[in-house]
């Protein structure tokens, strides 16, 4: 079991107490494999096995297309919500003809035709269940060769597409508003090549992040991402998004690590830069601009990414505090203590916890009490002892200081990932009462948390908190404090006009009187094209416009998003 309350008070007896325990203990050793670096054919047998694995591979993280948590009927359709936006006449219906085409080249596992409505929901609708959209037309092409035959068919024909991942997007960004074809990166979903001396890890679009990371591992290395949605989101899609993760902090942005892509342009253009180099000079790194353009200019078919060598050594703390203030203390300290071994550092606030626990089954809270905020920290490196030391080093100097209040420390792997748990099922348990509003801001650290304490005290104000009726159970907070990225999630019973427009544009004003970014790292998609004003300037959204028009003159390419 894990200690708990491990930190009572900070005095002295606590103090030895914990460096008895920690000095006993076992710390967590994940993925202890050696790096085994005379292995091409091993490598080839791994990606063989992976890739026929995939599809009825185990995935351990959150699988957010299932929804498990939500019991309600499906989402009204994004078209009836916001009636003001209207389907663009420029582009075409499909019809029997465009069909004929389709299959003309692409098997029957490749094409899905949905006659009723709802038939191709989990399609239509993201992972909040916040946004759907009426595609009837699902393609899932197995190769980069037809989904450039499909856009240069659409392209041609003026028919409006929606590329999709995993569809675990935040931002209703994945989904079609209208009847736009969906499609799939599901099928595209082999590991290319990986060269265990560099690092370089190449696949498709469509990988599974998990499946990657678990090969990486296989050969002694790490996918540079990790996020809660890894079971379900794909390779192709965190790139497009520039999904950010729990481990920002250590490995750096996409926009860092991606060395190469393959795009296929709204025309159906293959624009391949998988050149996989780690210094490239030779004029704009095109690359750039697909990173984060979630769909709107090209469809990333491939990846070539660097992967770091997987740490052989992981402690996790999970530490209580009592203010916002003393948050940011603890991570002053950690920077300074655990240095080069620090590679997560997450706050969660009291509600946010209290909201997950109903739905964490036999994961008993970690702490005997509970405290205004808590602390995940992660610290991983190639030295188990030269680890421990460091963290000894850290939690001395923290309850010294009278900063951490209690906490408990993972003894093994069950133990870890337990712990992970209650930072990484907030996101999907803060909709388990109806629906959420989700807004994922960076903001001065020192502001962080102030967003929060101003949303609950302006619905508060409007009487719109409280037991049902009221819509509103509770507004939350919790983040990447590394990254100076705050999530606020407004947890309601059901999606509400009233509330909506008690939160926006609020929210967005106090994020750009504080200068900070109405998108740290979900993107824009459907639900922030309207607010992009708050965080880019006139200028700089006219070249994002310029850039669109150039690469996407028809606008064929995941419309009514983005810009
Ligand atoms: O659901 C959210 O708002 C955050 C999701 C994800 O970015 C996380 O950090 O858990
Ligand atoms: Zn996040």
């Amino acid at each position: 079991m894990l200690r708990s309350s491990l930190l009572k008070s900070a005095n002295k007896p606590n103090l030895l107490l914990i460096q008895q325990q920690l000095s006993k203990s076992r710390f967590y050793s994940l993925f202890n494999r050696h790096t085994d670096l005379a292995f091409p054919n091993k490598n080839d047998a791994i990606i063989r096995a992976q890739n026929q694995a995939h599809g009825n591979s185990k995935t351990v993280g959150r699988i957010r297309n299932q929804n498990h948590y939500s019991t309600k009927a499906p989402p009204r359709f994004t078209a009836d919500i916001y009636p003001n936006i209207k389907r663009d006449s420029i582009y075409k219906k499909i019809d029997e003809k465009d069909i004929d085409y389709f299959k003309s080249f692409l098997s029957p596992s490749e094409i899905s035709l949905a006659t009723t409505e709802d038939a191709l929901d989990s399609f239509n609708e993201d992972f909040m269940k916040k946004y759907r959209g009426q595609s009837k037309v699902l393609l899932k092409p197995k190769n980069v060769e037809s989904v450039s035959k499909i856009m240069k068919y659409c392209y041609d024909n003026e028919l409006a597409v929606v590329p999709q991942g995993g569809n675990t997007g935040l931002v209703g960004g994945s989904v079609p508003v209208f009847d736009e074809i969906i499609l799939s990166m599901n099928n595209l979903n082999k590991i290319r090549d990986f060269d265990a001396v560099s690092g370089i890890f190449n696949c498709d679009a469509g990988v599974i992040l998990e499946n990657a990371d678990n090969f990486l591992a296989e050969n002694g290395y790490i996918f540079p991402l990790d996020l809660g949605a890894k079971g379900s989101c794909h390779v192709g899609g965190v790139v497009a998004t520039n999904a950010g993760g729990l481990r920002l902090l250590r490995y750096g942005s996409l926009h860092g690590s991606v060395l190469g892509l393959e795009v296929v342009m709204p025309n159906g253009d293959i624009v391949s830069s998988m050149h996989s180099l780690r210094k490239d000079n030779t004029g704009y790194d095109l690359k750039q601009m697909f990173i984060g353009s979630e769909g709107t200019i090209g469809i990333i078919t491939g990846v070539s990414i660097l992967a770091p060598i997987r740490p052989t050594s992981f402690n996790v703390s999970y530490l209580a505090v009592n203010d916002f203030e003393t948050v940011q203390k603890v991570f002053v300290r950690a920077k300074k203590e655990l240095s080069e071994i620090l590679s997560a550092f997450e706050f969660m606030d009291c509600k946010s916890q209290e909201i997950t626990k109903p739905h964490m089954g036999g994961i008993g809270f970690p702490l005997e009490n509970e405290y205004p905020f808590y602390i995940l920290i992660e610290t991983s490196g190639s030295n188990k002892e030269h680890n421990d030391e460091k963290l000894e080093t850290f939690l001395e100097k923290v309850m010294e200081e009278e900063l951490v209040v209690d906490g408990v420390i993972a003894q093994d792997e069950t133990e870890l990932k337990k712990l992970w748990q209650w930072r990484e099922m907030i996101s999907e348990c803060s909709q388990a009462g109806g629906g959420v509003y989700k807004y994922d801001v960076s903001l001065p650290l020192k502001d962080l948390y102030s967003l929060v304490e101003a949303t609950n005290e302006r619905l508060t104000k409007a009487g719109l908190v409280g037991d049902a009726p009221k819509p509103v159970i509770s507004a939350i907070g919790y983040g990447h404090v590394g990254d100076g990225n705050l999530h606020l999630n407004v947890a309601v019973r059901e999606y509400n006009k009233e509330v909506e427009k008690a939160l926006e544009p609020f929210v967005y004003q106090f994020i750009s009187e504080k200068k900070g970014s109405v998108s740290a790292e979900h993107g824009v998609g459907f639900q922030k094209k309207n607010y992009i004003q708050y965080s880019k300037s006139p200028r700089e959204i006219q070249m994002i416009k310029d850039l669109k028009k150039h690469f996407d003159p028809k606008g064929i390419l995941n419309p009514y998003k983005y810009i």
